[in-house]
């Protein structure tokens, strides 16, 4: 990376320290040796340490060494002669901080590339423009609901077909797989209903129908922390960076991931053609929260199994990964580092549902998740209400359901503000011993 028509480095006094250490960099600042420095990173980065070192070990070449990546918040950059020669010449199409997030998010994600872009819908997006009418596309029946209403308007009107299927069951995925079968979508754990779909064998079953066929992997409810996608057979892999990569609700963003660098090609052609990379300050923002992944993923998790347990210990039926009694268990453990901090549940009764929301006092009355404060909503009210009620009855996606985001606050905190709701909602029957979910839910 490189700051054009900046002069580097004039500045520093010759004969300085600083200026020794440029000159010869295996001396220190007091003329000492030191060690070798590793070798530069490949240009995917190519990880040699532990994640959480990976994740705040970044290498910049600015000129002035900042710790913190530089905001290069400039539209265009000068060029060296008339005829172009500069790295950079306009943000749209690139930015150094831009480069150096894409670079950093490479390594983390065990790709050859990684592209930002303004939103996790604009990468979806982004996927979708590979495909041309007439392809035909699996996805689940259940998804984030703004993939759906993606998926629904280029069925509607960009000439694809799009088969929605219970991707739980790789046969109900290979039923509909044909050499028109330009994409398969997958999402796992599914949003909001916390189901676990096997990567490896879909991805097999896709490729083998039709060589060519993208096999995508929206990986926003684990985090490159959790799961690879790539390492499962996927060929693209996508997340929100509003999530969990970011961590703190301040910053909209998507991240693609690709091995296979002319599919890299391909995804940044319509990323500079429309202008949905993402900004230079969303850039910094993003790689300053990427850093913490770990710390927040560690005890956002480690809260969401106790509260996981404590709601099923209290007879709700609960869909967390972490569960023993989550019928994809053994699966989603081996593929995945992790349960998450997402789950969801039933009261058996909507009204009981938006009582017990609507007293919690902690737990924010919000869409999202990944985030460092808790939040609390009804899906079919909130992240999925553009699907449409019918639909959403056809895909059995409850109305009463519950889904909890869990963050990072303590967790006696929220099991006692999450109690405290139940029983003013009436969601329990408080008892001596303690109390009991009033609803049992098969
Ligand atoms: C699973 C999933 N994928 C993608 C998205 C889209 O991300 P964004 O809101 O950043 O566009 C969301 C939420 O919005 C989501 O929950
Ligand atoms: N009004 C928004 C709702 C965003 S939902 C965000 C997130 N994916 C979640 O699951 O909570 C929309 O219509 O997209």
């Amino acid at each position: 990376m490189s700051a054009s028509g900046s002069g580097s480095g004039s500045n520093a006094p010759s004969g300085s320290l600083n200026s020794l250490k440029k000159a010869f960099p295996s001396v220190d600042l007091q003329g000492n040796d030191l060690p070798p420095s590793p070798a530069p990173s490949s240009p995917h980065g190519g990880r040699r340490y532990n994640i959480a070192t990976e994740l705040v070990f970044t290498e910049g070449n600015d000129q002035y060494n900042a710790s913190s990546v530089p905001i290069y918040q400039s539209a265009t950059f000068k060029q060296t002669s008339g005829g172009g020669g500069g790295e950079y010449d306009y943000t749209r199409s690139g930015n150094p901080t831009r480069t150096h997030l894409e670079r950093h998010l490479a390594k983390i994600m065990s790709a050859q590339r990684a592209l930002v872009v303004s939103s996790g819908m604009a990468a979806l997006d982004v996927i979708t423009r590979l495909l041309r009418p007439g392809d035909e596309v699996v996805a689940g029946d259940d998804i984030y609901g703004g993939t759906n209403r993606l998926l629904k308007y280029l069925s509607d009107n960009g000439g694809i077909k799009v088969h929605h299927v219970d991707t739980t069951q790789p046969e109900k995925v290979t039923e509909v797989l044909n050499d028109k079968t330009a994409m398969v979508l997958l999402e796992t754990p599914t949003n909001p209903l916390i189901k676990i779909v096997d990567i490896g064998t879909i991805a097999s079953a896709a490729h083998e129908a039709n060589p060519s066929c993208i096999v995508s992997v929206d990986n926003t409810m684990m985090s490159p922390l959790l799961l690879n996608p790539l390492e499962l057979g996927a060929d693209i892999v996508y997340e929100s960076g509003t999530k969990y990569l970011s961590g703190h609700h301040d910053l909209m963003a998507g991240v693609l991931a690709v091995n296979d660098l002319a599919l890299g090609e391909r995804l940044y052609f319509p990323i500079n053609a429309s202008g949905c990379g993402l900004s230079p300050f969303d850039s910094w923002l993003l790689l300053r929260g990427v850093k913490t992944l770990k710390v927040r993923m560690d005890q956002q998790q480690s809260n969401a199994q106790r509260i996981a347990e404590f709601l099923e210990g209290h007879g709700f039926k609960v869909r967390y990964p972490g569960l023993r009694s989550h019928p994809q268990y053994e699966l989603h453990n081996s593929m995945a580092r992790g349960a998450g901090a997402v789950l969801s549940f039933e009261t058996g009764d909507v009204n009981v549902s938006e009582r017990i929301v609507e007293s919690a006092k902690i737990w924010a009355i919000s869409v999202s998740f990944g985030c460092v404060n808790s939040l609390i909503s009804m899906p079919c009210r909130m992240s999925h209400a553009s699907i449409d009620a019918k639909t959403r009855a056809e895909r059995a996606l409850p109305e009463d359901l519950i889904r909890l985001c869990v963050g990072i606050e303590d967790v006696d905190d929220l099991i006692d503000d999450l109690q405290r709701a139940l029983v003013q909602a009436g969601a329990v029957n408080v008892t001596l011993d303690g109390f009991q979910a009033q609803t049992q839910v098969e």
